[in-house]
């Protein structure tokens, strides 16, 4: 869809943005004999990918923590990295639809709560002061035109950009500076908030079955490479894709690396710790991960390669550490930010990963509630009970799913029909 043309009012202060990227940690446990090996361009970091959204994989807190050092230095002026306000205020309706269900009673517990945030980049005025809530057992479709400022609203409900203005809140503590700004290991009193970024970024050089299994062969070292097998042949089935353990990515479909990327997400170890080894800590997760950035990625980057390759580790290592964190050692409380999961998926293929994302927040007590980023009406139908829409950096329209194709609110009407007529004007 061509993007809205409208400019947005500007925030109320707009301050210069300083780039900000996420290095994942990539620990050496993986290097060990008979371990998945990274090629040496695979740890190198991509300011195109890194300021783009090449990352695919649930970045926990605890790997984004890296990200910052070899971002700033890779990216400091780097055009296509900066981001985007998006604000959302309870009451900021410019269409008059009601913001939230009516059933108040039937709410639950607020765990996000995005308060006037804006953003802009450079002059562009990305958001303008909206606000929202995510609650438990929320799942929120968060929907717009293209160039909405969607994707940078889940980078800051992450923690990975910051808000020019505004605040969010995570179980009512504001979170204060980026994750990897401090020791933010938690977003906010023991909610975590992982993001499965848009494009399927595996590891060229590895199998599939090496790009699946690479938490377990990064973080479980004590399983033995059969029962990684075993897991990773489980995942793969479940994502529809069986008996592709042996190919590499580059001998896959778009839409198949996609499902391998959520295979890898959702692999999980299925046994606790060995007696007496204690689960790592963010904390742990968190130094290792910056030790590796010194040793690698920040001598890689003083390097003139900049193939973009590494943007596939860091994704990896990303989904790695949150899968760690997945795979039955630590279970935090979850929020999911999943950025267009179906984007270019077949129909059936689009059903699976939404069916997906139901089963694995079904399944998991730790997920309490998810939101998805999505232009796709079967992801809003099949994955959401919520719809968010954002026009020219606002929520303009707020309702169930169920509500968003019959709205006579002139532009859900237009958006949800994709009619040329209607407030939304195309470029
Ligand atoms: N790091 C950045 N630096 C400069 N501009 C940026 C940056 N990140 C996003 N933008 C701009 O902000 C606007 C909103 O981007 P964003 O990716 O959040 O939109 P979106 O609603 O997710 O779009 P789409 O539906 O096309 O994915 C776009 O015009 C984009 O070019």
């Amino acid at each position: 869809m061509a993007p809205a043309t409208t400019p947005v009012a500007p925030c109320r202060t707009t301050r210069a943005s300083a780039t900000r990227v996420q290095v994942q940690p990539l620990g050496a446990a993986h290097a060990r004999a008979g371990r998945p090996r990274l090629s040496a361009s695979s740890s190198r970091l991509s300011a195109r990918a890194l300021g783009g959204r090449a990352l695919v994989g649930l970045a926990s807190p605890a790997s984004s923590s890296v990200a910052a050092a070899a971002a700033r230095r890779k990216l400091s002026g780097a055009s296509g990295s900066s981001f985007v306000c998006l604000a959302v205020a309870p009451n900021q309706s410019s269409s008059g639809s009601s913001l939230r269900p009516s059933d108040d009673d039937e709410l639950g517990e607020v765990l996000v709560e995005v308060r006037d945030v804006c953003k802009s980049f450079g002059s562009k005025h990305v958001l303008a002061g909206a606000s929202f809530q995510i609650r438990r057992g929320d799942r929120v479709a968060i929907v717009g035109p293209s160039g909405t400022g969607k994707s940078t609203i889940l980078k800051i409900l992450a923690g990975l950009v910051n808000p020019d203005s505004g605040s969010v809140y995570l179980r009512g503590v504001q979170r204060q500076g980026l994750i990897s700004d401090s020791d933010n290991e938690n977003g906010g009193e023991g909610l975590r908030v992982g993001m499965v970024f848009q494009s399927a970024a595996l590891f060229d050089s590895l199998t599939v079955e090496q790009n699946v299994g690479f938490t377990l062969y990064e973080h479980h070292p004590h399983m033995s490479k059969e029962r990684v097998r075993a897991r990773v042949t489980e995942s793969l089935r479940r994502v529809g894709l069986s008996g592709i353990e042996e190919r590499y990515p580059s001998e896959l479909s778009g839409g198949m690396r996609k499902r391998v990327a959520l295979a890898r997400a959702i692999i999980t170890s299925g046994d606790a710790p060995p007696p007496g080894q204690s689960p790592k800590s963010f904390a742990e997760l968190r130094d290792s991960a910056k030790k590796w950035v010194d040793e690698k990625v920040l001598r890689s980057l003083d390097g003139d390669d900049d193939d973009g390759d590494a943007t596939t580790v860091a994704a990896a290592a990303a989904a790695a550490d949150a899968q760690a964190s997945n795979g039955g050692d630590e279970m935090d409380e979850e929020i999911i930010l999943y950025d267009e999961p179906t984007a270019g998926l077949d129909p059936v293929s689009s059903t699976l990963v939404e069916n997906l994302m139901r089963d694995i927040s079904n399944e998991c007590t730790h997920i309490l509630a998810y939101v998805v980023v999505t232009h796709q009406a079967s992801t809003i139908r099949n994955a959401a009970d919520r719809v968010i829409f954002l026009h020219e950096g606002r929520v303009v329209w707020e309702g169930r799913s169920e509500e968003f194709d019959t709205s006579d609110v002139p532009i859900v009407r237009q958006f949800s029909r994709g009619s040329l007529d209607g407030p939304i004007k195309s470029a």
